[in-house]
C-alpha cells in the first residue's frame, strides 16, 4: 500500500480526532451520576493517554517532556485504564503496580533521552511496551468477560496491541524511524489505530451497560424487602424448574407457607415489626433449602417454596422441619422480642400436574386446610 495513496498525515490527523472524540465519549459516559466507578479510570485513563500523545507528539516542547514525561504519561493513562478493566471485573490493580509500569515507561525513554539517544530504541521500546499494555487489557477482557458482550472491546484491545506492536518491529528494522513515507506498516496501523480505539470506547460502555441490564432484570425478579423471587421471578424461573423436572421425570413439590395471625402481629408490634418477621421467614426458609431450590413471597405474608426432585412424602418431612423451626424462633427487633408460626400446605407433581400454577392453587388450598385445623401445622393436597 503506498502510503501516498493512503494520504499518512491525514490518517494520523484521523487518529488524533478519533483519541479525542473516543476520549470525550468514555468522559461523558463517566460523567454520569450512576456511572460505576471502572468508567471513571476508563475516562481518566484516556484523558491522560490524549496528554502524554500530545507531549510526545510536539517535538518542539524541552526533550524532557516531549521524551520521557508523554511515555510515562500515557503509560499511566493505560495503567488506570487496566484497573478500570479489573474493578468491572471485581478486581483491582494495585498502586504499586500502576506505579511499576508507569516507572518503567519513564525509565527507558530516559534512558534511550537523556543516556544513549536513540530515537529508534525510544520508538520501538513504545511500540512494543503499549502493545503489551493494551495485551494486557486484552486478557483482563478475555478472562473475565461475557463473551458476546466484550468482544467489541477485545477486538479492539488485540488490534490496537497489534498495530503498535508492528510499529515496533518497523521502527526497529527501518533505517530511518522518522522516514514512513513508503511503509506499509505505518499505513496499516495509523488506519487499524482509530478503528481499535472506536472499539474500545464502545466496547466498554457496552460492557457497562450490559452489567446495568443484568442488575436490573435480577432486581425485577425479586421482592424488594425480603430478598425473595417475586411473582414476576416466580413465574419465569418456576417454569424454567417446572419444565426441567418434567424433562427428567423428576417429581416437582410446591409448599405454600402462611404466617398465622401476621395482622396481629402489625397491630400489636407494629408494621416494623412484620416487615421484619418476613424477613427473617425468607432468612430462614433460605437456610433450609438447597441452592436450586425457589423461594418465592407469593403474596404481604405469604411464601412459596418449588423444590425439584422432591417426592410427596419429602416435602411432607421438608414442610414439617420447616413449621418446627419457626415455631422454636425468636424475631428480635428494637428491644421487642416476638413469636410466631405459620401454617404450610404441601403438594407434589405426583398427584398433581406440572403445571405450577396449578400446583400452586392446590398448595394454597392446602395450606387454608391447615389454617381451618388450627393453624401452626402442615396439611397434605
Ligand atoms: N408489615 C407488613 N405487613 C404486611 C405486608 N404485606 C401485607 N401485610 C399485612 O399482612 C396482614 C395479613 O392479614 P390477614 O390476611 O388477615 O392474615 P393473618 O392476620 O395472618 O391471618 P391468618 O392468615 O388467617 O392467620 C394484613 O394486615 C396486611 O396489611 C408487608 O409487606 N409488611
Amino acid at each position: 500500500m503506498d502510503a501516498g495513496v493512503l494520504n499518512l498525515d491525514t490518517l494520523l490527523l484521523v487518529q488524533v480526532c478519533v483519541t479525542l472524540l473516543t476520549t470525550a465519549l468514555l468522559v461523558a459516559s463517566a460523567c454520569y451520576t450512576e456511572s460505576p466507578p471502572e468508567q471513571r479510570w476508563w475516562a481518566g485513563g484516556n484523558v491522560l493517554v490524549c496528554v502524554g500523545l500530545a507531549l510526545t507528539g510536539i517535538e518542539s516542547l524541552p526533550v524532557l517532556l516531549h521524551g520521557v514525561i508523554g511515555y510515562g504519561v500515557i503509560a499511566f493513562g493505560l495503567a488506570l485504564a487496566l484497573r478500570g478493566l479489573r474493578v468491572h471485573c471485581s478486581s483491582t490493580l494495585s498502586w504499586q503496580a500502576i506505579a511499576v509500569i508507569t516507572v518503567l515507561a519513564l525509565l527507558i525513554p530516559g534512558w534511550f533521552t537523556l543516556v544513549a539517544p536513540s530515537l529508534r530504541a525510544r520508538l520501538c521500546f513504545s511500540g512494543f511496551y503499549f502493545a503489551l499494555l493494551n495485551w494486557l487489557c486484552a486478557v483482563v477482557v478475555a478472562r473475565h468477560g461475557v463473551w458476546r458482550v466484550s468482544i467489541v472491546s477485545l477486538t479492539g484491545f488485540i488490534l490496537l496491541g497489534l498495530a503498535l506492536f508492528l510499529r515496533g518491529v518497523h521502527m526497529l528494522l527501518h533505517v530511518d524511524p522518522m522516514d514512513h513515507t513508503s511503509s506499509l506498516v505505518m499505513g496499516l496501523s495509523t488506519l487499524a489505530i482509530p478503528l481499535a480505539q472506536i472499539c474500545i470506547a464502545f466496547g466498554l460502555i457496552q460492557m457497562v451497560m450490559w452489567r446495568y441490564a443484568e442488575r436490573l432484570r435480577r432486581l425485577s425478579a425479586l421482592d424488594a424487602l425480603t430478598g425473595a423471587l417475586n411473582r414476576a421471578g416466580l413465574e419465569t424461573q418456576g417454569k424454567r424448574v417446572g419444565l426441567r423436572a418434567l424433562r427428567a421425570g423428576r417429581s416437582l413439590a410446591v409448599i405454600m407457607i402462611d404466617v398465622d395471625y401476621f395482622k396481629q402481629i402489625n397491630d400489636n408490634h407494629g408494621h416494623p415489626v412484620g416487615d421484619e418477621v418476613l424477613r427473617h421467614l425468607a432468612r430462614l426458609l433460605k437456610v433450609e433449602l438447597r441452592p436450586h431450590d425457589l423461594m418465592a413471597r407469593f403474596g404481604g405474608e405469604e411464601f412459596v417454596l418449588v423444590l425439584d426432585g422432591v417426592d410427596h412424602a419429602a416435602a411432607l418431612n421438608i414442610a414439617e422441619r420447616v413449621r418446627a423451626r419457626i415455631e422454636h424462633e425468636v424475631v428480635e427487633w428494637d428491644g421487642m422480642s416476638v413469636r410466631y408460626t405459620a401454617s404450610l400446605g404441601v403438594v407434589c407433581s405426583d398427584q398433581h400436574s406440572y403445571d405450577l400454577f396449578r400446583l400452586i392453587a392446590a398448595g394454597d388450598a392446602a395450606m387454608y386446610q391447615a389454617k381451618r385445623a388450627g393453624r401452626n401445622r402442615v396439611a397434605a393436597g
